[in-house]
């Protein structure tokens, strides 16, 4: 700490200084506010009178409403960007600051003082900034350098200099609470106390301690794709939304919130981390699920399986009928070896094999499938790519169906539904009629043209409807030609690509066929069916593509399949790529995905940067040195030095004894004002299970179950799946069964160490039985052992 007195009392000045200013703009923009929002409502009160109604002259009334109305946007857009400027305001009044360094630039005899925080404060001159935005070019020192040589970048250039001086601020009311000036690149006090705080079911911004690796994924910007790797609690998810926050101030005048969306891995973890823009005054980015947007794309055909609903069936289904061929089929769906089959698949049916259905409308075949197969394979076909001749044959099949479908004019149908037609369709033949007679048809019959007229019209109708599914390419059979690699195996042999895929298919082929046929047949559409089959419609038919788009963040990158990247990576064909993700972490265990450094591929390693963490922070150091001893290279995991107890192995005699001391630890740690507690369970099964017998031991709505439905989660003790749990934290964690018979196998090690990462400051873990071979295998001097009849007890 600084432990020169007169240098904090100039400090203390100083911001009392800054805080009159912050004061007086906020006084100032108040007024202008309530002055603003005034003169909004009065234009929206006397709207109409300051419009010039013409009722013979509707342009010139017109364009009186126009500039009206933009008068009104123009006002409320003012009104919105005085009310950001005092909200930022706002925030700076409660901590105006949070660093400061004095550079001296090349060349100058003195050193310019630099204070940073998470917005810029203008002097009272116009010109001297007494805060600087946290992400301005030169603020980069405070993050990167110690004091001695430092440099940053600037739009024109590096600029070289040295810094005299890094100090570290917190306050508490406006008063300086702490203040350090650092040696190290950001001092750990701060982020000790930073990283001791509890939890409160919602992330924080970390600005004020952003570290040097942490600062580099924040201010790339050069390449197309940027592919972060990183240890559970190392800041990842963190960084990736200062990296938003960074974006949106940089490129402010061509970038909106709007234009950039985060893909997350369920609801809850969207709540998750919504506050940590707002709280930096920036609008939050869009937000989705992968499955989320299946759905968008699939949920009118089928009923599509979700994620969750995939592992929990992989996780405890092992004395189902087919299991075993469910996971091979689920891992080899996943895998690249599959896409490079789709993809071969496509080329196969360039030249033939694309399933067509009749046009049908009431019964009649307007076009035969037969038809438009001869059309789109042509005697002699040259092949070329699939989406543009499927487009051409679109237009065709529109032409002729149409034509197809007024030659059934004089069905009996359309003689019936004629006689069904309404006053307001008569009125509309009647219209119709008026202005042929008025173009002075000389051989016109009233009355015969009036009953072609409202054929015609039922024929409309069904042309509206027909021409609208046939947009939608329901000329094609999508799913037929799907299922046809299942159904025919001698194709699928074919497919295989003979050095990369000298395996051939797999061995329980057979039965995965037969699996996949007969729920597609029910219209069931599997999770691991889903992407590929989009992804083949994609191929068909052309991909959808979002062109607003402009940056993509993937969190838990780790769990998407490569056909999923290439699927993103047609639908936002201009957006730049930041996936964040730990091969350790991977929930869809039993899927073949690639370790994250493959993902280079995808734009070229030219066009990627692929930045590694290696420190650890969201967990005291005993927890960081337990957990890292659950993975076979886990020792390159760094622990962030904070001190706090030892995990705790609990043996419990029954599960009786199990729950009755788990819900007194919970009760402990509630005295002990942990605010988020969390009971974690391999599964969902595990978890019901869990609540069930806990419930009745704790006090009423002291525990919340979380399911894949829950989106959100406040303060209190909740009990929650392995898979749900990732990417979140909590202050406590008490693993519900560390025995063997639920963390053995090699695919449950991930979800293991997913779920004990969860823990910042307390880790639990119980069994009954025999313990897990993950925990036997860790250094014993590394956790506590105690006995459920011991310890906290109800
Ligand atoms: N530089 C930092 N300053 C303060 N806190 C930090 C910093 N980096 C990380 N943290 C804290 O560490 C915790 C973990 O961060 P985060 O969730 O971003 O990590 P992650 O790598 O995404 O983790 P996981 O892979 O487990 O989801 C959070 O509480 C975060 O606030």
């Amino acid at each position: 700490m600084s432990g020169n007195v007169s240098e904090r009392e100039a400090e203390q000045q100083r911001v009392t200084l800054v805080q009159h200013i912050i004061a007086s703009r906020m006084e100032e923009l108040a007024g202008q506010l309530s002055e603003m929002r005034e003169e909004v409502v009065d234009i929206r009160k006397h709207f109409w009178d300051d419009v010039t109604v013409n009722l013979d002259d509707m342009i010139e009334t017109q364009a009186s409403m126009k500039q009206q109305s933009e008068l009104l946007a123009e006002r409320e857009r003012g009104h919105s960007v005085l009310q950001r400027q005092y909200k930022s305001l706002q925030r700076l009044q409660q901590s105006p600051y949070f660093g400061r360094i004095d550079f001296r630039e090349q060349g100058d005899s003195a050193a310019e003082v630099i204070y940073l925080g998470t917005a810029s404060l203008l002097g009272d001159d116009g010109e001297s900034l007494l805060i600087y935005d946290w992400r301005a070019p030169i603020s980069s020192l405070y993050y990167d350098y110690g004091p001695g040589p430092a440099e940053y970048d600037t739009p024109s250039g590096k600029i070289a200099g040295t810094m005299e001086l890094k100090r570290q601020f917190v306050f508490k009311h406006g008063a300086i609470e702490y203040m350090f000036d650092t040696s190290l690149t950001i001092g750990d006090e701060i982020l000790q106390q930073v990283l001791a705080h509890s939890a409160d079911g919602h992330m924080k911004n970390i600005v004020a301690t952003i570290q040097r690796d942490q600062n580099r994924v924040i201010r790339e910007d050069r390449k197309r794709c940027l592919i972060v790797s990183g240890p559970a609690g190392s800041g990842k998810t963190s960084a990736a939304l200062q990296r938003v926050a960074y974006l949106l101030y940089k490129y402010r005048r061509q970038l909106t919130a709007d234009q950039i969306v985060l893909f997350s891995p369920n609801p809850m973890f969207k709540k998750y981390v919504s506050t940590v823009l707002p709280d930096l005054g920036e609008e939050n980015m869009q937000q989705s699920t992968f499955q989320e947007y299946l759905e968008h794309r699939l949920a009118d055909r089928f009923q599509l399986e979700d994620p969750f609903a995939q592992l929990e069936t992989a996780l405890t289904g092992a004395r189902d009928p087919g299991y075993e061929a469910r996971l091979e089929g689920i891992r080899f769906k996943s895998s690249a070896r599959f896409f490079r089959m789709v993809q071969r698949y496509k080329t196969s049916l360039e030249r033939q094999g694309l399933i067509f259905r009749d046009v049908k409308v009431r019964g009649h075949v307007l076009l035969s499938a037969k038809q438009l197969e001869e059309w789109f394979y042509p005697d002699g076909n040259p092949g070329g790519k699939l989406a543009p001749r499927v487009a051409a044959l679109l237009e065709l099949v529109l032409k002729e169906a149409k034509k197809a479908l007024f030659a059934l004019r004089d069905e009996p149908w359309v003689e019936e539904e004629v006689e069904l037609l309404g006053r307001d369709d008569y009125d509309e033949v009647y219209r119709r009629l008026q202005k042929a007679e008025s173009k002075g048809n000389g051989t016109f019959n009233e009355r015969r043209e009036e009953a072609e007229l409202l054929k015609e019209l039922v024929l409309d109708r069904y042309h509206r409807r027909l021409r609208k599914r046939l947009k939608r390419f329901a000329f094609l059979d999508f799913e037929a030609t799907y299922l046809r690699l299942f159904e025919d195996p001698a194709l699928a042999s074919s497919l295989l690509d003979e050095d990369a895929d000298a395996d051939g298919l797999p061995m329980l082929w057979p039965e995965i066929c037969r699996q996949t046929v007969e729920k597609l047949q029910r219209r069931e559409l599997s999770q691991e069916d889903a992407t590929p089959f989009l992804y083949l419609k994609g191929l068909i038919e052309g991909f959808h593509v979002n062109l607003g788009i402009r940056h993509v963040f993937i969190d838990e990158a780790q769990d998407y399949s490569p056909f999923q990247y290439e699927f993103l990576k047609q639908l936002f064909p201009r957006g730049r790529m930041t996936l964040l993700g730990d091969h350790n972490q991977i929930i869809n265990a039993y899927s073949a995905v690639p370790g994250l450094e493959t993902l280079t591929g995808l734009y070229g390693e030219e066009e990627t940067e692929v930045i590694r963490f290696t420190k650890s922070y969201r967990s005291t150091k005993p927890i960081t040195d337990f957990t890292r001893e659950l993975l076979p290279e886990g020792r390159n995991i760094e622990p962030f030095e904070r001190a706090g107890e030892k995990p705790a192995v609990t043996a419990a005699a029954d599960e009786e004894a199990l729950y009755r001391h788990m819900a007194g630890r919970i009760r402990e740690l509630k005295q002990q004002r942990y605010g988020t507690i969390a009971v974690i369970g391999k599964t969902a099964q595990e978890c019901a299970k869990a609540y069930e017998s806990l419930k009745p031991l704790m006090d009423e709505n002291e525990l919340l179950l979380i399911t894949k439905e829950t989106d959100e989660f406040t303060k209190g003790g909740v009990v929650i799946p392995s898979y749900l749990a990732k990417g979140i934290e909590f202050d406590a964690v008490l693993i519900h069964d560390a025995s063997q018979a639920a963390y053995a196998r090699e695919t449950e090690r991930q979800l293991f160490y997913i779920s004990c990462t969860r823990a910042m400051h307390r880790l639990y873990l119980y069994y009954v039985g025999e313990l897990s071979p993950f925990v036997r295998a860790v250094n014993p001097e590394l956790y506590v052992r105690d006995n459920a009849s011991e310890c906290p007890s109800s």
